[in-house]
């Protein structure tokens, strides 16, 4: 087992990654930039290193500055986190040209699933079905408007290198598709710097599902369950659950069949996560899959007891899996709400700024993953999440009404945060019910402002 992890993040899931090393006897250093040397993450980690200045590139994305400083504090691993080098193949591999352990996959296979039209192409050919759409990539408008003739409209244009809906746009028809091809190709090229465009049909209302699975070095593969992360704004992620009210134990077997054989694919290793979008007929395609540990991770560690951070780092030290499917037991359901210091009467926009009170929820079945403490300076550097909060219930009745009571609990004075938006949505009796497609906040939410 390693004696000590280098943790290349900040925030929540920073302090998340030092409490597990914590628990397993492994000491922690922490990295920080200048705007972060007051953060909870520094004070808990047992080491700290400082690698730069704000500006998350001449920081958390420093590759050399984080290297240096897993060098000079004798670290033996590396955690990323989520964002920042989280699914930087290219970091992975320097890890390792240093000898220094990555905690999380091998870099092919960051770099084969980041690129989302050979991730398309890879499980056509392992038969995990994906959405009607492009072979591969889109060559030109012709083919293009062959395609979307073939597969029917709505389609949707999509990046290659984009992922979690960035450069993503809908053509209802011909005219729209040629124009849309020649602005997502500039706007992929400019963003990612690399133009390459496929096509998918545009399934209607489908609800976002997402399978987490773990792999070890010796080729066991096991899944999770389901997390229903259907409740987004503007492609980002608010509310996640576990498990979904639209899938059943026979579904359920299905879709971890299908992400176990996709990870299988790759020769996956660590926690990793496919994502599925699901139709109102029960039928489902493989859309992308998250190389990382990611933040709504806290709903499926709660429903079934297994820690992944934990597992993340046995895996990388080269243990064998500990369980076997038929060991995941699924027990009650958990509800995670995004707590972030955004202004949601002014469009959402961050806020950051000085945490003047901070009073956490508490109570059996209530966990608040975040860094934030009273006094604390939300830096405007970094994105706008302050923490997550989640609840587990017996049902999901009994975790709606914990989550409801726990955010009537919570305080953070001093910012402004998007609690009175969670209160709205679990209030609203469609969310009550369960009833939460891709267009929820839109036709349910933000229609009745
Ligand atoms: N062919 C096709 N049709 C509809 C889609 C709709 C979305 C989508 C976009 C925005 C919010 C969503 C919430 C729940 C489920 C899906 C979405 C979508 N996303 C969301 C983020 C990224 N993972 C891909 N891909 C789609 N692909």
């Amino acid at each position: 087992m390693f004696d000590k992890i280098l943790i290349a993040n900040r925030g929540e899931i920073a302090v998340r990654v030092i409490r597990a090393c914590r628990e397993m006897n492994i000491k922690s250093v922490a990295v920080y930039s200048e705007a972060d040397r007051d953060s909870l993450h520094v004070h808990l980690a047992d080491e700290a290193v400082c690698i730069g200045p704000p500006p998350p590139g001449r920081s958390y994305l420093n590759i050399s500055n984080i290297i240096s400083a897993a060098q000079v504090t004798g670290a033996d691993a590396i955690h990323p986190g989520y964002g920042f080098l989280s699914e930087n193949a290219r970091f992975a591999e320097m890890c390792a040209a240093n000898e220094i352990v990555f905690i999380g996959p091998p870099p092919e296979a960051m770099r084969l699933m980041g690129n989302k039209v050979r991730a398309r192409e890879t499980m056509q050919q392992v038969g995990v079905s994906v959405v009607p759409g492009s072979r591969g990539l889109v060559q030109d408008t012709d083919q293009a408007l062959r395609i979307a003739e073939d597969i029917g409209y709505p389609v949707l244009i999509k990046a290659s290198s984009g992922g979690g809906g960035k450069g993503m746009r809908v053509a209802q028809c011909g005219e729209e598709v040629v124009r849309g091809i020649l602005t997502a190709r500039s706007e992929a090229a400019a963003a990612f710097g690399n133009g390459d465009i496929y096509l998918e049909k545009y399934v209607e209302e489908p609800r976002h599902i997402e399978i987490q699975i773990l792999a070890d070095n010796y080729g066991n593969i096991i899944h999770l369950g389901e997390r229903d992360c259907s409740i987004q704004r503007r492609n980002q992620k608010i509310i996640e659950e576990s498990p979904s009210t639209a899938v059943n134990e026979e579904l359920r077997r299905r879709l971890g069949e299908a992400a176990i054989e996709a990870a299988r694919a790759v020769n996956y290793r660590s926690a990793g996560t496919v994502e599925f979008l699901l139709d109102r007929h029960g039928n489902f395609y493989f859309i992308e899959m998250n190389t990382r540990i990611q933040v709504e991770h806290p709903v499926t560690e709660m429903v079934t007891g297994i820690d992944l951070v934990k597992s993340q780092i046995a895996i990388a030290a080269g243990r064998e899996l500990n369980l076997r499917q038929e060991d995941v037991q699924f027990s009650g359901w958990a509800i995670e709400c995004r707590i972030n210091a955004e202004d949601p009467d002014r469009n959402f926009i961050p806020c950051p700024g000085k945490i003047t009170g901070y009073l956490p929820p508490g109570g059996a079945g209530v966990r608040l993953d975040s860094a934030v403490f009273a006094g604390w300076e939300v830096p405007p550097h970094y994105d706008s999440m302050l923490g997550k909060l989640i609840v587990w219930g017996r049902d999901r009745d009994e975790a709606v009404a914990r989550m409801q009571r726990a955010l009537d609990e919570l305080e953070i004075k001093g910012v402004k945060t998007i609690v009175p938006f969670h209160r709205r949505i679990l209030r609203n009796a469609f969310f009550r019910r369960g009833e939460t497609y891709t267009n929820f906040i839109q036709r349910r939410i933000l229609s009745h402002d």
